[in-house]
């Protein structure tokens, strides 16, 4: 099939280059030149497991292309994936400027029967908004099919995920276009969920929704057992071995974070404000969210009372692992306040660093290793578990430390190894073992 894909970023890259992968004809359209310049020449802008050599290899078979020229872009093509981003707007909905102006775009040089395939995670009834839009401002007389096919992939295994998924949901009120929708997806090898246009755009804010309330369910449970004397990483398991359940997202932490889980759970509530709807569920997971990124640095308060002029090493910056982005990341209001406090903050991330210094206060500096941040430093904050971040072991912080005092934010390491190493160990939902 002949298939274009607006937006390069993490999802619009991946269903590209994997849409090519399984024998598709693909050209990627973006605004960005850089991005596109730096994509034909083979090279990933964004770290992503597995991306350039897919990317690389089917720019050399000829089945996948970029451009940020429209025109060049849709010319013969039968299918067009949107994949722009739906940031959250300033009231908490999701803003669809992005969308706006790629239909605009798309608009000015569609061909006939062609079908608009909606990637971007956007409010229910966008689908149709989006029709209409494209419809209003074609220059040639065409007949436009839409249909509605929401991205699960997670940042770190992007690549993975679209091979190996649960399931494939496309949404459209036409048979015909479900069925051509179906034949595209067929390569992937996965479960397909065919349903409406509506359902479907409800389907990806649900599950993230779902999703979102599970990681706070499980911190708030953390918060309780610490307190009193339970161990989050017991209960957790046992818990999660009911099938009913799950063992999946039941990791405490210092919250979630992405360019996911916190604008989607806000839009959704914003969704059902516009329906009359209140999502008291919903609403109290954002707010136990933004409760828990304060808790590894109140920890740290609690311990020390006055934390001016102290030497803070934070290990892990993106918002999770085996990813470079820093969207939504704990690490940006950890650091916020390590240094409202007066801290000296050096950070390490493996992958992020590059984007951390975007958004991250200048007071910040940068280390390149694991033993360039704790050299001489008197607190260890692990914000993102990194696997070389897991597997530094807690025994070697002294040999840099003053005094090997860590505050774990993401569980990286067991209670039991803790209490062998000798350090003065913190972590979330866990009896204390130092006070
Ligand atoms: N990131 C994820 O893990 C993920 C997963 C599932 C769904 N989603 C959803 O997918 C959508 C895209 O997310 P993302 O993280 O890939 O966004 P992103 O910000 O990484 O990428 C968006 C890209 O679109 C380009 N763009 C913006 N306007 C354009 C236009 N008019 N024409 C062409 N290109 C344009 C930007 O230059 C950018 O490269 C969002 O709706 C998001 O909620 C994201
Ligand atoms: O047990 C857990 C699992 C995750 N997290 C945090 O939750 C956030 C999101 O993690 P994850 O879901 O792995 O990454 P995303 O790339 O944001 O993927 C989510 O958001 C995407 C965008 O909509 C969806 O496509 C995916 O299905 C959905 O998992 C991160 O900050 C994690 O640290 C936890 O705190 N505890």
């Amino acid at each position: 099939m002949e298939i274009s894909v607006i937006g390069t970023g993490y999802v619009g890259l991946v269903t590209g280059v994997c849409l090519a992968h399984i024998g598709n004809k693909v050209t990627c359209i973006d605004i960005d030149e850089e991005k596109i310049n730096t994509l034909k020449s083979g090279i990933s802008p964004i770290y992503e497991e597995g991306l350039t050599e897919l990317l690389q290899e089917n720019i050399n078979n000829g089945n996948l292309d970029f451009t940020s020229d429209y025109k060049e872009g849709l010319a013969g093509k039968k299918f067009v994936y949107i994949a722009v981003g739906t940031p959250q707007g300033e009231d908490g909905s999701a803003d669809l400027t992005y969308i706006d102006k790629a239909c605009e775009s798309i608009a000015q040089h569609l061909e006939e029967n062609t079908v608009i395939v909606t990637k971007s995670t956007v409010p229910v009834g966008t689908n149709e908004y989006i029709k209409g839009k494209i419809e209003s401002n074609l220059i040639n007389e065409v007949t436009i099919k839409i249909a509605s096919n929401p991205e699960f992939l997670r940042q770190g295994s992007a690549v993975y995920d679209t091979f190996n998924g649960d399931r494939i949901v496309v949404g459209s009120d036409d048979e015909e276009t479900l069925n051509l929708l179906e034949k595209i997806n067929e390569g992937f090898k996965l479960p397909i969920v065919r349903t409406d246009l509506r359902s479907a755009e409800m389907i990806k804010y649900a599950s993230n929704a779902f999703l979102a309330t599970k990681i706070s369910f499980i911190n708030e449970m953390a918060n309780l057992s610490e307190k009193i004397g339970a161990n989050i990483d017991h209960v957790a398991k046992g818990m999660g071995m009911d099938k009913r359940i799950g063992n999946s997202f039941l990791n405490a932490g210092i919250g979630y974070g992405g360019s996911c889980f916190p604008k989607d759970t806000r839009a959704i509530i914003s969704i059902g404000k516009k329906a009359q709807y209140d999502m008291p569920i919903l609403e109290n997971v954002v707010d136990a969210n933004e409760r828990q990124r304060d808790i590894l640095v109140d920890k740290v308060l609690k311990k020390y009372k006055d934390i001016s002029g102290k030497k803070v090493a934070v290990l892990g910056l993106a918002f999770k692992p085996n990813t470079d982005d820093m969207r939504e990341a704990p690490s940006i209001s950890v650091t916020n306040k390590l240094l409202a406090n007066g801290a000296i903050v050096t950070a390490y991330d493996p992958v992020a660093t590059d984007n951390a210094k975007e958004v991250l206060s200048s007071q910040v500096k940068f280390a390149k290793s694991i033993e360039d941040a704790i050299d001489g430093a008197d607190i260890a904050m692990i914000l993102t578990e990194w696997a070389e971040i897991k597997a530094y072991p807690l025994e070697s912080y002294k040999n840099y430390m003053n005094q090997a005092v860590i505050f774990d934010g993401r569980n990286c390491h067991s209670l039991e190894l803790a209490k062998e190493s000798g350090a003065v160990y913190h972590s979330i939902g866990r009896p204390s073992m130092n006070d």
